[in-house]
């Protein structure tokens, strides 16, 4: 491969982005100046659960605050959050050649045909990434949880495949889907508890170990799976366990839950969702992409999600709470104590 731009260098973008590099391939970062000047001072650290510890000296990193004009990349990785989405794609697709193959790497199922809608010259691929990044200090970017990356493509897209030999080469597996939408849509289930940990103000290992929130996370997996089994819409099941197991898995009492979800709970101890650096920071949350698109879903049946709605309201109140919930209070908010 000739080179990589990453669209968004944060937590995915640096890490994923980083690999990428580490792997042989030139890597472009596009990012805001609070990001590209740790960079620029610290260089660029990828580490991760399994040992993985490397360095990227900051004299090896291209960083740039917007797409540079001319550069003809093999493959782009979008990796800005939802809210983002539009600025950037509309970025890209006044500055990239056509046909210039895109994944998104984002949660939720509506960016990339909201990309594509906005720059169709460009060739969008939805993806999906299963696991954790934390941003432990400027520069370094870790990976608390583990799994593989996935995107929507086949062994004809040469820029892809071409990814995923040059990713083999570091140890980082990508598995190619003719359809990636059940991939996804189970990946959603798993980032409905992106709320609950976010308002839970506590890192997702002892979040998890709170049978009270567990309870939350599966009510609304449940509201979910409902409306997805009525919309005959296929999920994927990306834990060891069917998303309906996962559910009786997550009501149980958690000395119980302990026991049996120990590689559920490989997570390192200081991990929190994406949406709880986003609520820390003050930003803008991903809460319309994910129990928002919940909603959505239950509109297009005719059908109400009072659950992820509620969850909905409760996150988009958090500028005037400021302050986490109990699992008792957030049972009591949701209508479940
Ligand atoms: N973090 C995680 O563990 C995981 C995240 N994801 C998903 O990946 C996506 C990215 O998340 P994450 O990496 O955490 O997000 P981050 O906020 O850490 O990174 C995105 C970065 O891109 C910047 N950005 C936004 N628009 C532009 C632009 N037009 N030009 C340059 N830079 C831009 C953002 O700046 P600003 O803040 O100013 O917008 C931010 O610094 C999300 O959809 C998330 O849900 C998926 C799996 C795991
Ligand atoms: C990996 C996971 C599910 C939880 O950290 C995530 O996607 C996120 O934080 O947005």
């Amino acid at each position: 491969m000739t080179g990589v731009l990453v669209m968004g260098a944060g937590a995915v973008g640096c890490f994923v982005g980083g690999l990428t590099q580490l792997a042989g391939v030139p890597v472009h970062f596009v990012g805001r100046p609070r990001v590209l000047g740790a960079l620029r001072k610290h260089g660029l650290r990828v580490t991760d659960q399994d040992g993985l510890d490397r360095h990227i000296p900051p004299l090896q990193l291209r960083l740039h605050e917007e797409p540079p004009a001319g550069l003809k990349p093999d493959l782009v990785l979008l990796c800005v959050k939802s809210g983002a989405t539009a600025a950037a794609a509309t970025e890209l697709g006044l500055t990239l050649p056509e046909g210039t193959p895109v994944v998104s790497l984002q949660n939720g199922i509506a960016n990339t045909p909201q990309a594509r809608a906005l720059a169709p010259q460009l060739h969008w691929h939805a993806g999906m990434v299963p696991f954790n990044i934390a941003e432990l200090a400027p520069g370094h970017y870790h990976r608390g949880t583990g799994g593989a990356l996935a995107a929507q493509g086949g062994a004809a897209d040469v820029a892809l495949a071409a990814w995923q030999t040059a990713l083999a080469g570091v140890g980082m597996k990508l598995k190619l889907h003719a359809d990636l939408a059940p991939v996804q849509w189970g990946k959603l289930l798993m980032n409905l508890n992106n709320p609950v940990n976010a308002l839970s103000g506590r890192p997702l290992r002892d979040e998890l170990l709170e049978r009270g929130y567990r309870r939350v996370l599966a009510a609304l997996q449940e509201e979910a799976l409902d409306l997805l089994d009525a919309a005959q819409r296929p999920v994927a099941q990306l834990s060891p366990l069917p998303p309906r197991r996962v559910l009786k898995l997550l009501r149980l009492p958690t000395p119980l839950f302990r026991l049996i979800a120990s590689r559920m709970l490989r997570i390192d101890a200081k991990a929190r969702s994406s949406m709880a650096d986003d609520l820390a920071m003050g930003r803008t949350t991903e809460i319309d992409a994910l129990c928002g698109e919940v909603v959505r879903l239950a509109h297009s049946l005719h059908r109400s999600a009072p659950l992820n709605a509620c969850m909905q309201a409760l996150v988009e109140d958090w500028p005037r709470r400021r302050r986490a919930y109990t699992p008792t209070e957030l049972l009591a908010a949701m209508g479940l104590g």
